[in-house]
């Protein structure tokens, strides 16, 4: 009876409501499909972000921060609201060693048909592809040149662009002046380097506030790409995203820092020229060749000059890579009061490595977990001869007088 019902209803003949009951069916399974997307967009991944054994960030699916104590929110996981035992139900987040930040991407213990597998990202570049595919709205604000300063993503959670940066020099120890900073309240800072103002400036402000840490009132925002404070054109997009900038830079005896930003070099690159072939040229006369990029990265003061166009001097503050190795609480001390920060980070943070060489961490002063940079920080250099030294150092010295008048510190590079 009810067939006949459904015949008379729908169907003039056989092949119509075959065609009726087709069309149905394909509608009821485009439904089910939409409504299933909306819900693993909505609920069933998030994403945490590790700033350290117990330091971290959950984000859900749009990449907003959760916050953690919004048990609605969180009851869409199977998971207990207390930190630690959050993170012990992801997979161990791979041991970093360079302390950089690491996104786990994590499927819903409730949808496993959904999501089965568990995929592990990498910090940097993967990272970065997997924000690119999200947005997430909310207030801003904005700066004199229109560009937002902040977004507001809930009551206490905002992606702010850098009030300060890192921009150099390369192996001058800009690593560690990030990890050591970090160890400030005040402070939030970006694990891997985003290369915003020299590779990503196309892809816009938005996309570098996005790869900003989350933040929360009073507190800065940090970023450090080394390779800012050589590239063409950098001054004036970081003036043209606020004047108000600071910048830090790390500067080490040039010669070593060629030295070590060679051994970097060799180290990807086995069949590698040696450091004398590279550094010079002409068969007799053995001049510097300023062309090779690793020289002149270190003729320091016609890069600040560069800087200086844009922003004045006052705005710069300048670390010693070798006093940041020999005294990290007084080269902090400076830092902090550069950035307008209470004194935090003292010697009792620090803890010297003989066997490394190198300082190394604790993130509590009385914590016995002691943490250093990964072993690519503080690598074997070449044994380069005495010859070699002195004339890279006749060749950096007249450059390096200038860099202490203008910084009005001498740095003791001999
Ligand atoms: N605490 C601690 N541990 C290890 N290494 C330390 C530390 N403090 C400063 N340094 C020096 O940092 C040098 C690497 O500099 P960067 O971090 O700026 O390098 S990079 O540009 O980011 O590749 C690195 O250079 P190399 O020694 O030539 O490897 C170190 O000398």
């Amino acid at each position: 009876m009810f067939r006949g019902f459904r015949v008379n209803i729908f169907c003039c003949n056989k092949r119509k409501c075959e065609f009726v009951a087709i069309m149905s069916t394909c509608l009821v399974i485009v439904i089910h499909s939409i409504l299933l997307v909306v819900h693993l967009k909505t609920y069933s991944v998030i994403s945490v972000r590790s700033l350290g054994d117990s330091n971290f960030e959950l984000l859900d699916s749009n990449f907003e921060p959760l916050d953690i104590n919004n048990k609605s929110k969180l009851s869409d996981f199977v998971f207990s609201t207390k930190h630690n035992q959050i993170l012990n139900r992801l997979t161990p987040v791979k041991e970093n060693k360079d302390i950089d930040t690491h996104l786990q991407f994590i499927s819903n213990e409730n949808s496993s048909s959904k999501f089965s597998t568990t995929e592990e990202l990498k910090p940097g570049e993967e990272f970065m592809n997997l924000k690119d595919k999200h947005y997430y709205g909310g207030k801003s604000d904005q700066n004199k040149h229109g560009i937002n300063k902040g977004l507001t993503n809930g009551p206490n959670f905002t992606r702010s662009l850098p009030d300060a940066i890192i921009i150099g020099v390369k192996k001058g120890g800009t690593r560690a002046l990030l990890e050591y900073l970090r160890l400030h309240p005040k402070i939030r800072a970006t694990g891997p380097e985003p290369h915003f103002f020299d590779r990503n400036y196309e892809k816009g402000f938005e996309w570098y506030r996005q790869h900003m840490p989350t933040s929360t009132k009073g507190q800065l925002t940090l970023e450090k790409t080394p390779s800012y404070f050589v590239s063409t054109g950098v001054p004036e997009k970081v003036y043209t995203m606020s004047k108000m900038t600071k910048l830090i830079v790390v500067l080490r005896d040039p010669v070593t820092r060629a030295i070590s930003d060679y051994a970097q070099l060799a180290s990807r690159r086995p069949n590698m020229k040696t450091f004398e072939e590279l550094a010079f040229v002409g068969n007799r006369t053995k001049l510097v060749d300023t062309s090779w990029p690793i020289i002149k990265i270190g003729i320091y003061v016609q890069h600040l000059t560069k800087w200086l166009e844009y922003f004045p001097i006052r705005q710069f503050h300048f670390v010693s890579g070798e006093n940041l190795i020999k005294e990290p609480a007084y080269e902090m001390k400076l830092v902090q009061e550069f950035l307008d920060l209470e004194p935090f980070i003292n010697d009792s943070y620090f803890s010297f490595n003989s066997t490394k060489g190198f300082p190394c961490f604790k993130k509590q002063p009385n914590s016995s977990k002691i943490h250093c940079l990964n072993t690519d920080k503080g690598r074997l250099h070449p044994d380069l001869s005495h010859s070699v030294i002195k004339r890279l150092r006749d060749f950096y010295r007249p450059f390096n007088a200038r860099i202490y008048q203008i910084t009005g510190h001498n740095f003791g590079w001999t």
